[in-house]
């Protein structure tokens, strides 16, 4: 690979990441982060700003060991009436000791009139002195061009002069940056080619912002243009609508356009991976929808996809998912035919002859059931009972004879105000001499918790698998809002057992408790089914 094919990538995650709304990294994020971005093969790791918050300092003041990354941190040129060796600001970015340090500065003219109120040339003077300083002290320079297309547009001459100065005191990189995030990638395109035939792309960076949905294809514009940095963050985070995302530039860079960006097959396939563990820091719901790295990138929904999928994946897909760590999903829904079925079937184990009657009975039912209301995509448990029980396999592990629930909003003997449910099952269970009735009550916070606790008091003594189930996610949409309150409801529930196993269920009524109370059954019972529950155990228990 020959060294203009070289591209490297800088992240920018813990600084302009944690410039987005909602976004508040604690030190031990910033180091987890931090590792992670080293361990993928980044080539530089920019911590943030020391000297802009507590958070910073503490990070900078015990920094992480990056084995490969090129620590980086982050701030501004020197202000105006200081000196570059006695600047408070440039100081802090010395004292963190980090190799290398990317200052940002004004390139645009209306800016240096605006904000900073000083005169076109002294700005000049405040890039070139900073960049000088950093490199006087032994570090790598790097500069941020703050607003250099909105800069250049207005005024080329001067936004060209003042990267130029950074350039010519030492800046290892000139990041062009996209700072409002409004310039197209054809603008781009054309305007790194006028800068590259003054600094060369060897020394170039791009740094965009989403703010028209444009960040990767403008990064992608300007490699093609000649820069060879790239600048981005994990998911896409950062000010407003968020900066490049590297988890789509990676492999749009190495594996579709071929450049070599450092990143080794075994950093690729850990992209899912980084994805999924940055939203868990954050407690955020991961996008299903994201490009590589999403549950549904490779999920496949339409019966014409999956029946072409299942003879030759790559007919509708772009790479093959393994390569960033994900994997393909085949979904059941309405839109699905025979061969979704059976694709689905297969991925839980059960082989079916492609011709047997039943398949096409159950592309039936799976229609008819979602034109009720229920939605197999996303309940992956409900679907595999329904198909289970229509190949005869799923036993009759207990039967509701009835329940009842009751609310009640009382103040308590603190004299607080709270609300209590209390439900009430009869259930019929496999005993040792037949069926046995057991009716239990049971209380909770709610309706649906009160009901799960009561089931629950009654299976445990007889199904001990279920013990260590818990509810994790519980969802519930009214189908046809039109309707007000009498409107059709789907419960959407999600379950873990105790070794972290998780499946979602759905159950669908008029009435929420009704919707609720078919989700938990399906949810107790597929439990008991993958546990391998049998009626005879329990009958001996
Ligand atoms: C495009 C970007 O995303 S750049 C990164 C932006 N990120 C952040 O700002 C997050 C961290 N920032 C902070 O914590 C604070 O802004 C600090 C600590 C850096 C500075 O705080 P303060 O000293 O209170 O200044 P404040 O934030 O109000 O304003 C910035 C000052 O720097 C000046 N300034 C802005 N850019 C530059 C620059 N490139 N070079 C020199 N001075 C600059 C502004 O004109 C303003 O000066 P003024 O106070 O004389 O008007
Ligand atoms: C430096 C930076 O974050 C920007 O110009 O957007």
């Amino acid at each position: 690979m020959n060294e203009t094919n070289r591209v490297y990538l800088y992240d920018t995650t813990l600084r302009d990441g944690a410039q987005t709304s909602g976004v508040d990294f604690t030190v031990a994020d910033k180091i987890a982060i931090a590792q992670e971005l080293d361990a993928l093969g980044i080539d530089y790791v920019e911590g943030g700003w020391p000297g802009a918050n507590p958070t910073d300092n503490a990070f900078f003041a015990d920094p992480p060991k990056l084995p490969r990354a090129i620590f980086t941190a982050f701030g501004m040129t020197r202000r105006p009436g200081r000196s570059a060796s006695n600047d408070p600001g440039l100081s802090a970015l010395l004292d963190s000791q980090s190799p290398a340090i990317c200052i940002v500065g004004k390139t645009w003219d209306f800016h240096v009139d605006v904000a900073l109120a000083i005169p076109r040339a002294e700005n000049l003077a405040l890039i070139a002195d900073s960049i000088r300083e950093i490199k006087a002290r032994g570090r790598e320079p790097l500069f941020d061009a703050e607003h250099f297309f909105d800069g250049y547009k207005a005024n080329p001459g001067y936004a060209l002069s003042c990267v130029q100065a950074a350039y010519e005191a030492g800046a290892r990189w000139v990041v062009l940056c996209d700072t409002n995030g409004g310039t197209l990638p054809h603008e781009v395109e054309s305007i790194v080619g006028q800068v590259a035939k003054h600094i060369p792309g060897s020394h170039l960076g791009i740094h965009t912002h989403n703010d028209t949905e444009n960040a990767v294809s403008n990064s992608i514009a300007a490699v093609r243009a000649g820069v060879r940095l790239v600048q981005g963050t994990l998911n896409g985070l950062g000010e407003r609508c968020g900066n490049a995302n590297l988890l789509s530039l990676i492999p749009t860079l190495s594996v579709k356009m071929g450049y070599d960006i450092g990143i080794t097959k075994e950093g690729m396939a850990r992209l899912v991976h980084i994805s999924r563990m940055l939203d868990e820091r954050l407690n955020r719901t991961s996008n299903r929808h994201a490009a590589y790295v999403g549950e549904s990138a490779f999920a496949h929904k339409g019966g014409l996809h999956v029946s072409a999928v299942e003879k030759d994946p790559t007919s509708y897909e772009h790479v093959d998912p393994s390569l960033v760590g994900n994997r393909r999903h085949v979904l059941v829904s309405d839109q699905a035919g025979r061969s979704n079925i059976l694709a689905r079937l297969r991925e839980v184990g059960v082989n079916v002859d492609p011709k047997d009657d039943r398949v096409g009975v159950l592309v039936d039912l799976v229609k008819q059931k979602e034109f009720e209301g229920f939605a197999f995509d996303g309940a992956e448990a409900s679907f595999e009972l329904l198909a289970r029980r229509a190949l005869g396999e799923v036993p009759d592990y207990f039967r509701l004879a009835a329940f009842r629930v009751l609310d009640e909003r009382r103040w308590n003997a603190k004299g607080e105000l709270v609300t209590l449910s209390e439900a009430t099952t009869k259930v019929e269970v496999p005993g040792p001499n037949g069926p046995d009735n057991v009716m239990t009550v049971a209380e909770g916070n709610g309706p649906v918790n009160a009901l799960d606790q009561a089931l629950r008091k009654a299976l445990i003594p007889v199904y001990p698998a279920l013990d260590g189930m818990r509810l994790v996610d519980y969802k519930v949409r009214i189908l046809n809002a039109q309707d007000g309150t009498k409107a059709v409801t789907r419960v959407m529930i999600e379950t873990a057992d105790r070794h972290g196993q998780r499946w979602a269920t759905v159950g669908v009524s008029a009435n929420v408790i009704d919707a609720s109370f078919n989700a938990l059954s399906d949810s107790i019972t597929y439990c008991l089914y993958r546990s391998g529950a049998a009626i005879d155990s329990a009958q001996a228990a």
